[in-house]
């Protein structure tokens, strides 16, 4: 007998246990598929991130109006999903609107209401599982109140004395919010993260403590989340990046207030050796309040600070690997300083902004002494934040380069490829890598790397902040990320940042059956979804004969004025995919107050043509071979 039999035994010991096993497992097979819920470039946006996730992507609209239409008015129903998506505000709300009797029905109507929607919402899964989705202290009560048949005027009284109990012991407000937590549990069985939660937004930091109480959750790492992960394994380079990039969106607190990382040194640092230049303001975006005037210059000043640095050290980088094609990497050398020129490429460039009074021309990449002590003592802090580091550790479990879902292909960037769609190659070691094995090679680094932070200038660290900006970097795509030119040079020629061919290939169907291949699935049934690039106003997020779906659609705020709406999730229930467009989230105390809730439209992707049940998916799979090792096993028992 092997292994796995020993253990399948020990768990069944008799004929009887295995039958009923087998039976449940049969069941299971049967139920309607579960439904997955996908977002990415969530960029720090954790209310819109917290809406939707409450709202399901109108997963639980759509059931209200599904199951109470013609009971309830559209505003009742906007009402009710409002309770359902925020009960602890909602019934606060409520309470100061009535009183007496009227607040006394508006309980009973509101448990009955609860209590059906709970039921449809549980419809596509086994007792046990909404059992355990359920708040313990008032298991009983629900499955009481679940599974009543009300028609029968017996129990319809006793239905009722449990409804009156819980209004007069004072528990109305507890049970409706626990209610109210598990369909918001029961509505979406996992979520996908297509990568960058961090950057830009105001809180990575609260999107991350809720991805860590949720039930069910993988991540697809975005280059964004590298540069953090990348600082925690130990890269001054990733480090110094991600400062800049909070500085440049006025976030610094991120790191002060959510982290605990003091930015003192830094700060006192940046004030003594730069002055106030407004072309390192922060990034402004619209509706947010101005900082005042001397916040902006310190801002201003540790962000060229965080700059200089971190231009210092790709040049030290870019040394150490002069084999990796890095352009538009390390330029302080290519800076001509009697001229105030640079050479990028073959032409020289004067130079605008400039702030480089700590650069050595001799030695342009050499830190200073008190660089290097503030450089230092930052990676300590980094690496001293337990919170910083329990947030990251859950990124590094959760998260993966690529992940295969159901069929599905799901990443961040891109698969590097040339404009014939062959597979780009990247030599390491003597190793070439490309296609699939790229990727597992890159993740492969990166978790040697964030296992060892002590090694700071090894292979494995320098390879996080390759997969940030590299041009073969799947999280990246563009052939150089322009940062330096950006900030120092005015012809718009030298910031362009060349996309990697697969951005044009993508909208060939031939081609993401070609990728659906390389990674093992059926390119008939399969779709890749993408995140990273957002999809600008009149282009489509479905590309490819529905194969290709990006689902960049602009959580971050910046970026809202170039997609035009507020973002895109994808949801995969038992029918098919369907495309949600939010508009722009406002805030939560609007939708509290007025009911806004963010759906645009809803498209369908892909329709199955027989409803999908679990039997169709991975969970499907895996319990079919545990029903062949239970029959195995039956075998053994005397009948
Ligand atoms: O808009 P900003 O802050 O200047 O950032 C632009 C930079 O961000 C990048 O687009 C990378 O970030 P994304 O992954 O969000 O696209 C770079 O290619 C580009 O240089
Ligand atoms: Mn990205």
């Amino acid at each position: 007998m092997s292994f796995t039999q020993e253990l399948l035994q020990e768990k069944f010991p008799t004929r009887q246990a295995v039958i009923t096993e087998i039976t449940n497992l049969e069941a299971i097979l049967n139920l309607p598929k579960a439904t997955e819920h996908f977002v990415s470039d969530l960029h720090g946006e954790f209310a819109a991130f917290d809406h939707i996730l409450r709202n399901g992507s109108g997963n639980i609209k759509q059931k209200i109006f599904d199951n109470f239409a013609g009971q309830l008015t559209p505003k009742s129903i906007q009402e009710f999903a409002t309770l359902v998506y925020y009960p602890t505000d909602k019934l606060e709300f409520q309470k100061q609107q009535m009183n007496g009797e009227e607040l006394d029905q508006w309980y009973l109507d509101t448990f009955s209401r609860v209590i059906k929607l709970l039921k449809v919402s549980a419809t596509k899964y086994t007792r046990s599982k909404v059992r355990k989705a359920m708040d313990p202290s008032f298991v009983y009560i629900t499955e009481e109140l679940l599974y009543t048949d009300q028609q029968q005027l017996d129990k319809r009284n006793y239905y009722n004395r449990i409804l009156h109990n819980l209004l007069e012991l004072g528990q109305a407000d507890k049970f409706i919010v626990a209610t109210c937590d598990t369909i918001q549990r029961l509505i979406v069985d996992h979520l996908h993260v297509i990568g960058d939660i961090y950057d830009r937004g105001p809180q990575p930091d609260k999107i991350v403590e809720r991805l860590i109480k949720y039930h069910s959750v993988d991540i697809q790492w975005g280059n964004h989340d590298i540069l953090w992960v990348g600082a925690m394994a130990g890269s001054a380079l990733c480090m110094m990046n991600l400062l800049r990039i909070c500085a440049r969106y006025n976030n610094l607190s991120i790191i002060e207030d959510s982290y605990g990382i003091n930015l003192r040194h830094l700060s006192m640092y940046a004030e003594h050796n730069y002055q106030d230049l407004a072309a390192f303001h922060p990034r402004m975006i619209k509706d947010e309040q101005q900082p005042k005037e001397s916040e902006l210059r310190l801002i201003s000043q540790i962000q060229q600070a965080t700059a200089v640095i971190q231009f210092k050290l790709e040049g030290q980088l870019k040394q150490r690997h002069q084999g990796w094609n890095l352009p538009g990497v390390g330029l302080l050398d290519q800076i001509d300083w009697e001229k105030n020129t640079i050479k990028i490429g073959k032409e020289d460039f004067p130079l605008v902004n400039t702030c480089f009074s700590t650069v050595d021309h001799a030695h342009p990449f050499e830190l200073t002494a008190e660089e290097k002590s503030v450089t230092e003592g930052l990676l300590n802090s980094f690496s001293n934040s337990t919170d910083l580091r329990r947030h990251l550790d859950f990124l590094m479990k959760k998260g993966k380069m690529y992940e295969t879902a159901n069929g599905n292909l799901l990443f961040h960037g891109c698969i590097p490829v040339d404009e014939k769609g062959n597979f780009l190659v990247l030599k390491c070691q003597q190793e070439s890598y490309a296609g699939q094995a790229l990727l597992s090679f890159f993740e492969k680094q990166l978790r040697n790397a964030y296992a060892h932070p002590e090694c700071r200038d090894d292979l494995a660290t320098d390879l996080t902040w390759y997969l940030w900006q590299g041009p073969l970097s799947p999280l990246f795509g563009k052939h150089e990320m322009a940062t330096f030119a950006r900030y120092f040079v005015k012809e718009e020629k030298t910031h362009l940042e060349h996309k990697n061919a697969y951005f044009k290939l993508r909208h060939q169907e031939w081609f993401c059956r070609q990728l659906l291949q390389e990674f093992g699935l059926n390119p008939e049934t399969g779709h890749i979804i993408n995140g990273h690039t957002p999809v600008k106003k009149g282009h489509q997020p479905i590309m490819a004969n529905k194969k290709m779906i990006v689902i960049d659609g602009g959580y971050s705020k910046a970026y809202q004025p170039t997609t035009g709406i507020g973002g895109y999730t994808l949801l995969y229930n038992s029918y098919g995919l369907q495309l949600i467009t939010h508009h722009p989230f406002t805030s939560k105390a609007d939708a509290i107050k007025n009911g806004t809730d963010i759906i645009s439209t809803k498209r369908v992707v892909n329709q199955e043509l027989k409803r999908q049940t679990v039997a169709d998916t991975d969970t499907g799979t895996a319990l079919k071979q545990k029903i062949r090792q239970l029959h195995q096993l039956l075998a053994n028992y005397d009948e």
